[in-house]
């Protein structure tokens, strides 16, 4: 294979987004310039992160990291790529102080329809009720026309002004195509020996009345079909990290927590790894997909999710994050965020169906997460555009 010589990066416009940008609640990353290197087919994942680190330091890029984005489909190609300068701790992007609409939206246009929506949840509980499934996650795309590309750097500073606790990224997947948003969830972060992990499970929206809003928390951390879906995934994700784990704090109860128009149940758990070979992209291999965006028992959701749900869901409720050359980064899951190209901006979001769930219940809650992206871009979904 030949290696690229560190080649200085190239020219952007002043104010343009950079190919890759993180802010998290403890980083900041910016990589203004990202190689695309070879990486034989068919390694694991975490082999192609060794491989592609190992690849930037004979470079000459020795303080390199990788950064990238994880399909839902852990069969297809990851996008991973060497970042040979990272920038860190950069500090946050001012927001724009009232997000006003980006771009011009044409048409708006969900798949599938909210009403086959429905019918495919309906579908789901069916199954789940023959036993087949405890738990699947189903989604939908909304697809916006635009009358003119966007402008991305505003609209990734407005995600990450109003997505403090959050993991908003960007990620430039070709030169007029990029994946961004605003994850609440941490799949997991590495430190060291150190593991954190915030699944989420749960959802109520929040509302602008202070009383009823705390009454929506107060009927999630209560809600019996909450807590068991809640219950399912972080029970998987036991099981998976305790094999690894020379310890494991899992609390015995979620917390009801903010991310931005919703509220969620989430279980932040602590671990710490027994082999210090193991880096940030062995452990997120193990665990995607989680219950959080596929379901339980997860061969029987992913086979439910390609054969009922229209289209593929390629990057979207995947992963997305870095990992360094020591093997410690941070992973969050791709929801809550677009691929956007000059012409069209498609969103994703999902709902976890349990043999309990009302099929225009979790429609609403779809249409309720669509709401962390259509906000920064300033669109209103309603009459004129169509409703979600
Ligand atoms: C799949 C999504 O959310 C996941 C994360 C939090 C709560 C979820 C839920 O309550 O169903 C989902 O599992 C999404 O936002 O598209």
């Amino acid at each position: 294979m030949s290696l690229p010589f560190p080649l200085p990066a190239p020219h952007r416009p002043a104010g343009s987004l950079a190919p890759f940008v993180w802010y998290s609640p403890t980083t900041s990353l910016e990589a203004q310039d990202l190689w695309n290197l070879a990486c034989p087919a068919g390694l694991p994942l975490g082999d192609q992160g060794r491989f592609l680190l190992r690849a930037a330091g004979q470079s000459g890029a020795r303080g390199a990291a990788l950064v990238g984005a994880i399909p839902f489909d852990p069969l297809e190609a990851a996008t991973l790529r060497v970042a040979p300068q990272p920038r860190w701790g950069l500090p946050r992007p001012p927001a724009p102080l009232t997000p006003s609409p980006l771009a011009a939206v044409r048409g708006l246009t969900s798949v599938p329809s909210g009403a086959d929506y429905e019918a495919l949840v309906a579908r789901a509980v069916a199954a789940l009720q023959t036993g087949l499934l405890d738990k699947v996650v189903l989604g939908r795309v909304l697809h916006l026309d635009l009358a003119g590309p966007l402008a991305l750097a505003p609209l990734v500073a407005q995600l990450a002004g109003q997505n403090p606790a959050g993991y908003t990224f960007a990620l430039e997947l070709a030169p007029d195509r990029h994946l961004l948003g605003a994850s609440p969830e941490l799949l997991v972060s590495k430190r060291g020996p150190t593991l954190r992990l915030r699944p989420m499970a749960g959802t109520r929206p929040r509302l602008a009345d202070p009383d009823a809003d705390a009454a929506q928390a107060a009927d999630l951390q209560a809600s019996g079909k909450d807590l068991a879906e809640h219950a399912l995934m972080v029970d998987a994700i036991r099981d998976t990290l305790a094999p690894l784990c020379r310890r494991l704090e899992v609390p015995s109860a979620p917390q009801v927590i903010s991310a931005g128009t919703l509220w969620h149940l989430a279980t932040p758990i602590v671990a710490e790894l027994e082999d210090p070979a193991c880096t940030v992209l062995d452990v997120v291999e193990r665990l995607h997909p989680t219950p959080a965006v596929c379901g339980v028992p997860q061969g029987a959701a992913h086979d439910f999710i390609g054969t009922h749900e229209p289209g593929n869901r390629g990057l979207f409720a995947g992963a997305v994050g870095w990992c360094d050359a020591q093997g410690d980064g941070e992973w969050a899951v791709t929801i809550r965020c677009a691929e956007v190209t000059p012409q069209q901006v498609r969103l994703f979001a999902g709902a976890g169906v349990v043999a309990a769930s009302d099929p225009a219940s979790e429609r609403a809650e779809t249409a309720a997460k669509f709401r962390t992206m259509l906000g920064a871009l300033g669109v209103q979904p309603g009459e004129e555009l169509g409703a979600l």
